[in-house]
């Protein structure tokens, strides 16, 4: 298997110095090529599986094999995009995908990397543009670019379009399955929305709160571009909503109890 995570288990300390769960017995293998989403309600631990994933956060229990490798702290065959590009504001678009390269390539050959991947994002005439003259959309699309001229074997993305209008964030849809579809790298995508995650995914992994764990990991077995498929979209959309209504009322309960006790 590609990506193994087993029995994987994360406790935070809380504001009482009580050990809190926030993940629980995590199983998930991921298939290489595989576009795989992280969806569930606010709190569940999308975020913290995946930063488990990058070795940003360790796990308290359990393993994570990659390649057949065991993972253990951060690693350059994983790359990561964030909700924010972070994009260095005093270097030009095609220096920051250059940046991560400097080490291991020469000048040439970084700049050569770049621009392949800033033409796959579809910002080649942006390239000698600072950060602050694009728009957010453009500025994700830098970040993804700077992920991927990494080649790592696995890309990690944490609601990358989160931040986006719902017009850009439908724009880069279409670029991040253009370049899943040309590249055939893994994702493991972290989402809250059912929409963004019937759209890319092969598979939906449904996580449930409180504390987090695997509810369901759902196959979309219909070919892309999704748009089309209406009537199959329908019906995956209704057994996720299914799935996630009593998760989500809980999550409303524990508002209104905190509500109540102040
Ligand atoms: N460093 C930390 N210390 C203590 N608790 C943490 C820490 N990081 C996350 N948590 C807690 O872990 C739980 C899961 O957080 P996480 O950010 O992974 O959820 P999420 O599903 O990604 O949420 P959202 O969709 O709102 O981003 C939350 O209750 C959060 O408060």
């Amino acid at each position: 298997m590609f990506l193994s995570i087993e029995k994987v288990t994360k406790q935070f300390k809380n504001r009482e110095n009580k050990a809190e769960t926030v993940l629980t017995d995590i199983d998930l293998q991921v298939k290489e090529g595989e576009f795989v989403s992280i969806l569930g309600p606010s709190g569940c631990g999308k975020s913290t599986l995946l930063s488990i994933v990058a070795g940003l956060t360790p796990q308290t229990t359990g393993e994570l094999i990659l390649q057949g490798k065991q993972l253990k702290g951060p690693g350059k065959e994983r790359g990561m995009v964030f909700q924010q590009a972070a994009l260095f504001p005093w270097l030009t678009v095609e220096e920051n995908v250059m940046f991560p390269l400097r080490k291991e390539l020469s000048k040439k050959d970084a700049l050569e990397r770049a621009h392949k991947y800033l033409s796959l994002v579809q910002l080649s005439p942006y390239a000698k543009h600072s950060p602050h003259e694009l728009s957010g959309g453009m500025q994700q699309r830098v970040s993804i670019a700077r992920a991927l001229a990494m080649d790592p074997a696995l890309l990690l993305m944490d609601e990358p379009f989160g931040a986006l209008d719902e017009q850009t964030r439908s724009r880069l849809h279409e670029v991040l399955e253009e370049v899943f579809l040309e590249t055939k790298k893994t994702i493991l995508f972290v989402t809250h929305s059912i929409h963004e995650a019937l759209k890319l995914s092969d598979r939906i992994v449904v996580m449930g709160t409180q504390p987090g764990r695997i509810l369901d990991v759902i196959e979309l077995d219909f070919p892309r571009p999704r748009e089309q498929a209406r009537e199959e979209l329908v019906k995956y959309e209704d057994r996720i909503k299914g799935l996630l209504k009593s998760e989500i009322d809980k999550v409303i309960e524990k508002e209104q109890q905190y509500a109540t006790s102040r």
